[in-house]
Formats: structure tokens, sequence, C-alpha cells
């Protein structure tokens, strides 16, 4: 796992360095401006002729740093400062003496076009407000100009914990951002303007957020390294060492759905499977699914004494995938809520739309619950809209867990999963091959086949991992076919080969 810090938390950590550690500010300066510098000089870029962009804060000041350190390689460097000399933080101010000294070319509206490389050190994490007026003219001849930029910390105008463009933002190539990655980078329109996101090593004292308590300190990125540890099977297990899922899902339109996530749910691992189901859909799963189990009901009858049986049997319940929102799944969705115990509970697609009428259901059900809504379905959870929840994911997300004790995995480009304990987990795997109607639903198979390998069923920690392997399956699928061409199952053909890779490694 790899730490994420918000705009605050980077500015504590900065000062904590400065202040209590007695690193001088312009000793984090000059490491910075050397990882910019050192990016625009990879081969990704044409270096001929160099332009930076500066604001007024510290985020100039890393960005004339950085074009110093270039002047003194040889590079054909200009200077642009972007805001009023009067409002230059105590850094910037420095960083353009020295400049001075050292005769850097600053240059007072140029002509963008010109440049091989832009360097967009205008706002980092100090921005504070929507960009208007000229800097708001400046940003967007930066992108008009198409040439390309490499951000420093944050492309100018994004708003380094929520991803969202504040009026205008820079689209980036490459964004070096300092110390830690910031949630911006990845979340909403993050994703798109950062570009690739290199994580610079500047000399923070970091031991503080070790000792934090994970309430102080609590976003991270899952690695590849991560996977390691899921899919190691205790060679003389039997498949009730494996676990065993009840997946109430399908009705009569929708045996599609309740396919998808019981194939994925026992090709991630689940060591045997029992679909709750309608009658009108038995042929279909047994034929498809011949591995899985199955109990059916009549839609006017269904609650039975089979499901509490069932309920009783399985170490790990989902429900939702294709039951439909008839008042009969309603009826299904309250009794295992209220009658599940302590086993974990995954709530997806249109259970969460029937619970969306009923969140005391939620709110009373014994934990671990695990809602997985896309945003059009949290929107319909929480009663907020589309755009005030993206407006800030982290905190709608947040605040819905504290609420309701449950993890939420809120499903998006970049999908966030927060844990009662309060640590977020931002996802950076995937991608658009992943937008296609069953991907959600091999998603809840994955995440209840892993929840129901693992040695304690109730252990949270894996869903972000199951996350993460969810969006690699889309990357692997779409190399061999096309992000147009994937469709969900192929999602469950790249889960064995996935694993394979893993279970080797
Ligand atoms: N010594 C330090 O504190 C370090 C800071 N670093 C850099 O410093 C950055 C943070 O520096 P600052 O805190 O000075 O902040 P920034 O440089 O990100 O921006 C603050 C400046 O922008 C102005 N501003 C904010 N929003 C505006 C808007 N919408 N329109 C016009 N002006 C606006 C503020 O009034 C202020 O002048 C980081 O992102 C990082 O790049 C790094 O060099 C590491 C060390
Ligand atoms: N552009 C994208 N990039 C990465 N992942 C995506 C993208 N679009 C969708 N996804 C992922 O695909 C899945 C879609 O789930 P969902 O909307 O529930 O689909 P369905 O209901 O059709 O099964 C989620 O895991 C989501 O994070
Ligand atoms: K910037």
């Amino acid at each position: 796992m790899k730490k994420i810090v918000t705009g605050e938390q980077m500015k504590k950590l900065d000062q904590y360095t400065i202040n209590s550690m007695k690193v001088p500010s312009s000793v984090l300066m000059e490491r910075a401006g050397l990882a910019v510098s050192e990016a625009v000089t990879c081969k990704r870029f044409s270096a001929d002729r160099i332009l930076v962009v500066c604001g007024c804060g510290n985020n100039g000041g890393d960005g004339v740093c950085a074009a110093r350190i270039l002047h003194l390689k040889g590079y054909k460097v200009s200077v642009f400062v972007a805001g009023d000399p009067k409002k230059f933080s105590e850094g910037m101010r420095e960083q353009v003496e020295i400049a001075r000294n050292y005769r850097i070319n600053f240059v007072k509206n140029p002509d963008y076009a010109e440049y091989t490389v832009i360097v967009d050190a205008v706002f980092g994490v100090g921005l504070s407000r929507p960009v208007t007026g000229r800097m708001r003219v400046i940003l967007g001849q930066i992108n008009e100009s198409h040439v390309p930029v490499v951000a420093v910390d944050i492309p100018s105008g994004l708003n380094s914990d929520t991803g969202t463009v504040m009026g205008i933002a820079v689209q980036a190539d490459v964004t070096v951002t300092m110390a830690y990655a910031k949630p911006g980078l990845f979340l909403r329109d993050g994703q798109t303007h950062s570009g690739h996101v290199m994580v610079a090593d500047i000399g923070i004292y970091d031991t503080r957020l070790k000792n934090q308590d994970e309430d102080n300190f609590c976003f991270f990125r899952t690695d590849k390294e991560d996977l390691g540890s899921l899919f190691i099977r205790q060679e003389n297990g039997n498949k009730g060492t494996f676990g065993k899922v009840l997946l109430i899902a399908g009705s009569k339109n929708m045996a599609g759905a309740a396919l998808l996530s019981g194939e994925a749910c026992m090709r991630a691992g689940a060591g045997m499977l029992k679909f709750y189901t309608t009658n009108e859909i038995r042929e279909s799963i047994l034929s498809n699914l011949p591995e899985a189990m199955l109990s059916v009901f009549d839609t006017k009858e269904p609650l039975s004494e089979q499901l509490e049986k069932d309920m009783e049997w399985a170490d790990v319940i989902g429900i939702g995938p294709g039951i439909s929102t008839e008042p009969y799944a309603g009826q299904i969705l309250e009794y295992v809520l209220k009658n599940k115990g302590n086993k974990p509970c995954v709530i997806d697609a249109d259970a969460l739309n029937l619970l969306s009428l009923h969140m005391s259901l939620l709110k009373s059900a014994a934990p671990p619950c695990i809602v997985t809504p896309h945003i059009g379905e949290f929107s319909r959870l929480t009663g907020m809209s589309v755009s005030e929840l993206c407006s800030d994911i982290p905190k709608a997300v947040r605040e819905f867990v504290q609420e309701y004790g449950v993890v939420c995995v809120c499903k998006d480009a970049r999908t966030l999963t927060i844990l009662p304990n309060g640590c977020a987990y931002i996802n950076t795997s995937g991608n658009s091959a992943l937008a296609t109607a069953g991907s959600g639903d091999v998603l809840t198979g994955i995440i209840l086949g892993i929840l129901a390998g693992s040695d304690n069923h109730a252990d949270i920690r894996v869903i972000p991992l199951a996350v993460y392997l969810h969006g690699i399956l889309g990357e692997a699928a779409s190399f061999r076919r096309s992000k147009a061409g994937v469709i969900a199952s192929d999602l469950i053909e790249e889960l064995t080969i996935q694993n394979k890779k893993l279970e080797n490694q």
C-alpha cells in the first residue's frame, strides 16, 4: 500500500519537517526543483525550449528552482511569473533572487506555442478558491498551446483533495507530486488532468504519519505487490475451508447478472456457492453454472424456511445482482439484513435501490455490511444529487460510512473504498473497458469469493484488494481485445489468468 495525503496533511508534514526537524524549507524546495527538472529532461519530452510558468506561492518557488537547475545544466529555459511580486511567499522570493543572480531569462506575455515543454508551477496545494480573471486566462492559454506540460505537485486549478476542477485546470502530461500523491490526482477530473503521476522523495519526515492513528492518516493506494497474499491456498484444505457463499441474485429477466457474479465468485476462490433465486431462472443457472447449488423460491412466497437454512449454512452472503426491485425482493433484503447475524454481507445493484427506500435497515444491520454503489446508486442511498456528491466524493463516502458503520465501495472510474475505521483506498487500476454492463456484478462476485477464501471471512481489509484486482482484469482484458471490445464475461476469463500469475509469484 502507498500512502496518499490531503493538501492539509501535506502542509502539516512540510511544517513539521521544517519547524520540528529543522530541515530548511529551501532544502525541500531544492529537492522538489531537482525532481521536476529530472522529469522535464526525461526522454518523454523534447526539452529544447522550456517555459516555467510560476505563481506567487511555494509552488512557484519549486518552479523557479527547477528552472535554475535546468539552466545550469545548459537547457534553454524561460520563466514567466504569473502574479504580483508583492504577493510572493518567502520561498518564492528567495528563488527569484537566486534565479536573477544566475541570469535566468524572465519573460512577460510568453507565446506558449513557441516552447517544447511547459512547467506548470502556478498553484499547488495552496489553491484556495476558484481560478478567475487573469490566472484563468493564463491556465487556459497553457492548455490551448497543446505543448506538453509537466505539473508541479498538482495540475494548477485542480482541487488536491477532491479532484474537481476549480473553474479551470491545467491538463498535464506528467505530474511530479511531492512526497506523497494527493487524492485529487486520481479522483474525478484528476484522473484525466494529472497524466502520469510521479511521486518525488523530497525528504519529508514521515514518522509522524506512522505514529498517527488511522483516523488522522487514512488514504492509501493499492499496489500489485499487495495482491500477493490473496491466493495462498491451504494445500490440505477442502471446499468448506474456502468458504460457502450464499448469493441472492437473479430474477425472471436477469439471470445473467446472477451468473456473472456467481462464476466470478467461484473463480475468485470460493469453495462452495449456492444461489437463492426465483424458480423462473432455475434452468438457466443449472445449465450455465452447474458447479453452483441452488435454492429456488416462488416470487409469491419469497421467504422460506430454506432461506433461513441457507443463511445458516453460508459463511458469506451477497445480495443484489439482478434481483429486481419488485416488492418480493425487498422482503428478502429486509429478512437478510435483520437475520444475517455477524456474517459479512455484500449489498449491490438492485438491493441498493431497494435499500435506499429503507435506510434504517442498513443502520440496524449487524456488521460487517459492504455496500458497492456506483455514483447513481450512491446518490439514491444518500439523497444527494450526483453533482453535489461529485463535488467532494471522499467527504460524502466518509460521512456515509460513519453514519451507517459499513464498508462503502463507491464505484467510479477511480473507485473509493472506505472502511468503518476510516481507512480510505483510492483504486488506481482499471480503465474504460470496465464501463460495460455486468462489470459491477463481476466485482461483487470477486469480493464474495475473496472474502470466502480468506481465513477470516469477515476480514474486510481484502475488499480494496478485490477492487484493485477487478481493475487489473479490465486492463488485461483490454490489452488482449480492445477497450470497446471487452464484455463482462471476459473479465472472468481474465480472472483465472491473472490469479495464475499471482499464484506463481
Ligand atoms: N517549504 C514548503 O512548504 C514546501 C512547499 N512545496 C510546494 O509548495 C506548494 C504549496 O505552496 P503554498 O502553500 O505557498 O501554495 P501555492 O503555491 O500552491 O499557492 C498559494 C498562492 O496562490 C494564491 N492563490 C490560491 N488560490 C488562488 C486563486 N484561485 N487565484 C489566484 N491566486 C490564488 C495564494 O494567495 C498564494 O499566493 C506545494 O504544492 C509544493 O509545490 C514544496 O516545495 C515542498 C516544500
Ligand atoms: N472508465 C472506467 N475506468 C475504470 N473503471 C471503471 C470505469 N467505468 C466503470 N468502471 C468500473 O466498472 C464497474 C462498473 O460497475 P457497475 O456500474 O455496477 O456496472 P453493472 O451494474 O453494469 O454491473 C465498477 O467497478 C467501476 O469502478
Ligand atoms: K502546479
